[in-house]
């Protein structure tokens, strides 16, 4: 179980970004994690990753302070020396104990390793960052916008990679604006808002969340697209 007990976060000391984060998730599932932009997403996952020191909480996995070897983390934007190939961006990464297949990854995600990554487009940059996370084989995985700028094989395939970490074991903390990319391959979503997890929903509840967010969206926008259309 990986446990955030009371987490408060903040940039500057007057105005906390996350106000007590308390969230409980199951090991070995993937957990899904929406709001709207600046709710703090980004900031909870690198708070995770120890990027951001807390003011205060815990974060426990099994019990013990999660220790970020515990983490691949997979940032929402991916920053490479322009002049390194992708194979020797990868054997940056230390494997994780398997016999990771450089080569089979490679015709799978359609990526060309031994090109500088300077000459990568948004996509291939993504499936990169996303092969040195999983060349790792961390057992939490932490993953910022893995979706964006991959085209919809790549992003299927994701889903299938995804579902087979679920099977082995991993847990999955992962964002997506996409809410339907969530629903096929989470277990649990949980909702952020004003600075604090509002809501989680297992699989069977994933209706009343679509619905929440359908409702508050028509609520905000009756009458003002008219308006100014
Ligand atoms: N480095 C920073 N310094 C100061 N404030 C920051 C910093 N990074 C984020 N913030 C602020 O913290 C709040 C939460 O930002 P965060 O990036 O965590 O949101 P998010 O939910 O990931 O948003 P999005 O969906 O747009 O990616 C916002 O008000 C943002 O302006």
């Amino acid at each position: 179980m990986l446990t955030i007990e009371n987490l408060k976060v903040g940039y500057d000391k007057e105005k906390d970004v996350l106000k007590g984060i308390c969230l409980s998730m199951e090991t070995g599932k993937i957990h899904g994690l929406v709001g709207l932009n600046g709710a703090g997403k980004t900031t909870l996952l690198n708070a995770l990753y120890s990027f951001i020191r807390p003011q205060s909480g815990t974060i426990l996995y099994d019990g013990s302070l999660l220790k970020r070897k515990e983490i691949g983390y997979l940032e929402s934007e991916n920053y490479f020396y322009p002049y390194m190939t992708g194979n020797e961006y990868l054997n940056l990464f230390p494997s994780g104990g398997t016999n990771f297949d450089t080569e089979s990854w490679q015709k799978l995600l359609s990526l060309p390793l031994g090109e500088i990554t300077e000459n990568y487009s948004t996509g291939m940059r993504k499936k990169l960052a996303l092969l040195a996370v999983l060349k790792m084989n961390k057992p939490i995985l932490i993953l910022d916008e893995p979706y964006n700028g991959l085209d919809l094989e790549s992003a299927h395939l994701l889903t299938l990679i995804l579902s087979r970490l679920r099977e082995n074991g991993k847990t999955v903390f992962v964002t997506s604006h996409i809410y339907e990319t969530l629903t096929t391959v989470c277990d649990y979503i949980h909702y952020m808002k004003d600075g604090i997890i509002a809501s989680s929903y297992p699989k069977e509840r994933f209706g009343e969340l679509q619905e929440i967010l359908r409702t508050t969206v028509k609520q905000r926008a009756d009458g003002a697209i008219e308006q100014l259309l």
